[in-house]
């Protein structure tokens, strides 16, 4: 197969107070969210002046990958093109076509399975191209990257680092506490061809982490950023109700590494660094945020791998043992049903 391009595939965010609303409304297109739910989170891009730093940190990952490409010699123009905010797949799809590309490879900015963060960029993936019609390139997302080591190693580089601003008299009573998205249970039972994927490469990762951070301290995976209405169960605890139960028990200090993200964006900031933070304060708990993988030059070289492995044959750099596979199954990590589809 002969690649002609690249396209870094993410989320999107806005980028200025008046974006917020219609960004929120293409996220939750169809979902069922509450109107509430809705004026909280619009509430949380406003006290960031209405600017999600996703974007930033796409531009500033797409400019790495483009570096690290030309240092080493793949010759492969880089786009960018979001699933809820400009810059649109489509419209990236569009000059990707005008531009004369025929084939591309896709690299989503999430690590796991499940719908939300792999099987959903398919569909943003076919929705482009069909909105572009004809010439449309076709594009083939690499595959996820849970157990690289250019990702577990910017997470336990960062879990060491937060440790170490921690007070070491009291490491002995110190948790690590892995975060990551919640998802409708529905969604984890239905991730991947065999079900519980999400949830099996979330705790791959955070054992991977943890075992060469700090072998030493026990950890938890916990979750962030609930949405949805209220009715519909998510996967718990979240991190909130299980930072009270860990100083219950005793525990005086954690360290919070968020594994399922790669990049610092919004939900990284407000929900750790403000909410959980504030919660671990009022709890008396220590607390430390790890930082993300970002633009680490790791991660910023698996991106790279990833696209050798496809172009060159190069061999996969894994530490887990789950089944790992380059296309989507197909028949996997069917969409939530849509609150006003037809229903039988
Ligand atoms: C698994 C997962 C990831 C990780 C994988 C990946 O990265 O792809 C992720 C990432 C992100 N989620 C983000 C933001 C939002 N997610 C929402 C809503 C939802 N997320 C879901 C899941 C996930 N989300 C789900 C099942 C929903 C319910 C509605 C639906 O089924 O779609 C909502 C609606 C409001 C609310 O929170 O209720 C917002 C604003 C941002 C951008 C942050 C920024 O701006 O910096 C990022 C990177
Ligand atoms: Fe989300």
């Amino acid at each position: 197969m002969v690649y002609d391009a690249f396209v870094l595939l993410s989320f999107g965010g806005p980028e200025k107070p008046g974006d917020v609303m219609p960004f929120l409304r293409n996220v939750v297109r169809g979902r069922g969210v509450p109107e509430e739910r809705l004026a909280e989170v619009a509430e949380h891009y406003m006290h960031f002046g209405g600017v999600s730093p996703i974007n930033q940190q796409c531009r500033d990952l797409l400019a790495a990958v483009g570096a690290d490409f030309a240092a080493n010699g793949i010759d492969l123009p880089a786009y960018w093109g979001n699933r809820n905010w400009h810059p649109m797949l489509e419209d990236t799809v569009a000059r990707m076509r005008d531009d004369g590309v025929t084939h591309a490879l896709g690299f989503a900015t999430s690590a796991y399975g499940g719908y939300s963060s792999c099987k959903q960029y398919w569909e943003d993936i076919a929705r482009a191209r069909a909105k572009v019609g004809p010439g449309a390139p076709v594009i083939s997302k690499l595959r996820q990257f849970h157990d690289h080591p250019g990702f577990v190693g910017p997470h336990v580089s960062a879990v060491r680092e937060a440790l170490e601003s921690l007070d070491p008299s009291r490491r002995q009573t110190t948790r690590l506490v892995f975060t990551a998205h919640s998802i409708p249970v529905s969604m984890a039972e239905t991730a991947g061809p065999s079900g519980g994927r999400y949830t099996a490469q979330l705790d791959e990762t955070a054992r991977l982490v943890a075992a060469e951070a700090a072998a030493d301290l026990p950890w938890d995976l916990v979750w962030q950023s609930r949405s949805g209405p209220p009715q519909v169960p998510w996967l718990e605890p979240d991190i909130n109700d299980h930072l009270a139960i860990l100083a219950k028990e005793g525990v005086t200090d954690v360290v919070v590494s968020p594994i399922g993200f790669v990049s610092d964006h919004l939900e990284v900031l407000w929900d750790l660094d403000n909410e959980a933070a504030e919660t671990a304060e009022k709890l008396g708990l220590g607390y430390a945020r790890a930082a993300t993988p970002g633009t680490d030059p790791r991660f910023v070289a698996l991106v790279r791998e990833l696209v050798l492995e496809r172009t060159a044959g190069q061999p996969r750099r894994r530490l887990g043992t789950l089944p790992i596979w380059d296309d989507c199954p197909g028949g996997c990590c069917p969409a939530p049903q849509r609150r006003g589809a037809a229903s039988s």
